[in-house]
């Protein structure tokens, strides 16, 4: 098992920066994700520290020693990609035990590790067949257990789920959650899924054009976003976010008014609020607008309103039922409230926040 540290590392092309100047210590045995929307850098970072892409500047270290210059063989890494990269010629079996074959691991124990890893990702009916008659899900499977059986010090995965249906994708997580519970590896996994970077990690490395937006725990993250980007990002549905102003306290926007905002300073400032943090009011509450539209979700319903040029989702209970355009007022009292400052998006604290 291995330390990383990212020591202001950089990537540029011709002018072009993929990766800005990131810093970064993940801890041995760490499952830390790497979250963004495509072009945000993700797959560049992985594949410096996987030593597949030089770095313009900085340091990368694994363990105790810098790895800037060194092969990728030499870096002790297992890499599970999105498209699988299986050989269709060899069968499970062979294709898992190849990374020891290559490494020139002593044969007599080739056996036993191929059966352990294939144990492990439930593969052990499958060891004769061909990768072309695998289902998506059993390729992944293969690919990591070709992952496992070097017993690498560190895991790089990019996007190993997204080439699965949905259902599946959902049991391969919990299977390499799993993995990681047991196998205790130091894992880097890029995704531009956030519900998967929320379920796996022990961290969260939100990224954006290259640059690290926040790095937290999923519930740091989600509980109190640095800025409207991760804000935006994170959470299904994303937070709410309305343009608005702050004088003496109080918060007015189109159809909106919160009270009790004592500490703010006046000026314009962008309010965020969860659309499970706010309720349905009878009557009053501080948004008063009529219902734009209305989804039955199963487990609740979600009413959505319009604010000026934003719209609002509310969670409401799964019975709730309301017509499109008629009135409603939604609950958003201060202490679920967050802000951001208009220009930067930065968080401002508010000491009414629960
Ligand atoms: N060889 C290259 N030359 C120039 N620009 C590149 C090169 N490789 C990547 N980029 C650019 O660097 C940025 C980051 O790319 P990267 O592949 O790391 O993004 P990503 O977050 O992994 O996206 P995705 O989720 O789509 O894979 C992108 O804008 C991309 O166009």
């Amino acid at each position: 098992m291995a330390t990383i540290s990212l020591k202001n590392v950089s990537k540029k092309w011709a002018g072009f920066t993929g990766v800005d100047a990131l810093s970064l210590d993940i801890a041995d045995g760490e499952f830390l994700v790497l979250l963004g929307p495509s072009g945000c850098g993700k797959t560049t970072t992985m594949r410096m520290i996987a030593g597949l892409e030089t770095i313009s500047d900085g340091e990368i270290w694994i363990g105790d020693r810098v790895v800037n210059t060194l092969e990728p063989k030499d870096r002790d890494i297992a890499m599970v990609f999105q498209s699988y990269g299986l050989y269709p010629t060899m069968s499970v079996y062979e294709n898992i035990r190849f990374p020891l074959r290559v490494r020139k691991v002593p044969r007599e124990t080739h056996h036993e590790r191929v059966m352990r890893a294939a144990a492990m990702v439930e593969l052990g009916d499958f060891l004769e067949r061909r990768p072309a008659a695998l289902s998506g899900g059993q390729r992944q499977r293969v690919a990591l257990a070709r992952a496992i059986v070097r017993q690498p010090t560190v895991f790089l995965m990019d996007e190993p789920l997204s080439n699965l249906d949905a259902k599946l994708r959902v049991s391969t997580r919990a299977q390499i959650k799993n993995l990681h519970h047991e196998l205790k590896t130091t894992t880097i996994y890029v995704t531009h899924d956030q519900i998967e970077a929320m379920t796996l990690a022990d961290r969260v490395v939100v990224m954006n054009r290259g640059i690290v937006q926040q790095v937290g725990t999923p519930m740091q993250i989600y509980d109190r976003p640095a800025n409207t980007f991760v804000a935006g990002f994170i959470g299904s549905p994303a937070m709410n976010l309305i343009e608005g102003d702050i004088r003496s306290g109080v918060f007015t926007a189109t159809n909106m008014r919160v009270e009790g905002l004592a500490g703010m300073p006046d000026g314009p400032v962008t309010l965020g609020f969860r659309a499970e943090d706010a309720g349905v009011a009878d009557r009053g509450g501080q948004i008063s607008a009529p219902v734009y539209s209305m989804e039955l979700l199963g487990d609740a319903s979600m009413v959505t309103v319009q604010c000026g040029k934003a719209l609002a989702a509310v969670k409401t209970p799964k019975d709730f039922r309301i017509a499109i355009g008629a009135p409603v007022g939604i609950t958003v009292p201060a202490s679920i409230c967050h802000f951001f400052d208009a220009r930067s998006g930065h968080r401002i604290e508010h000491p009414g926040k629960d």
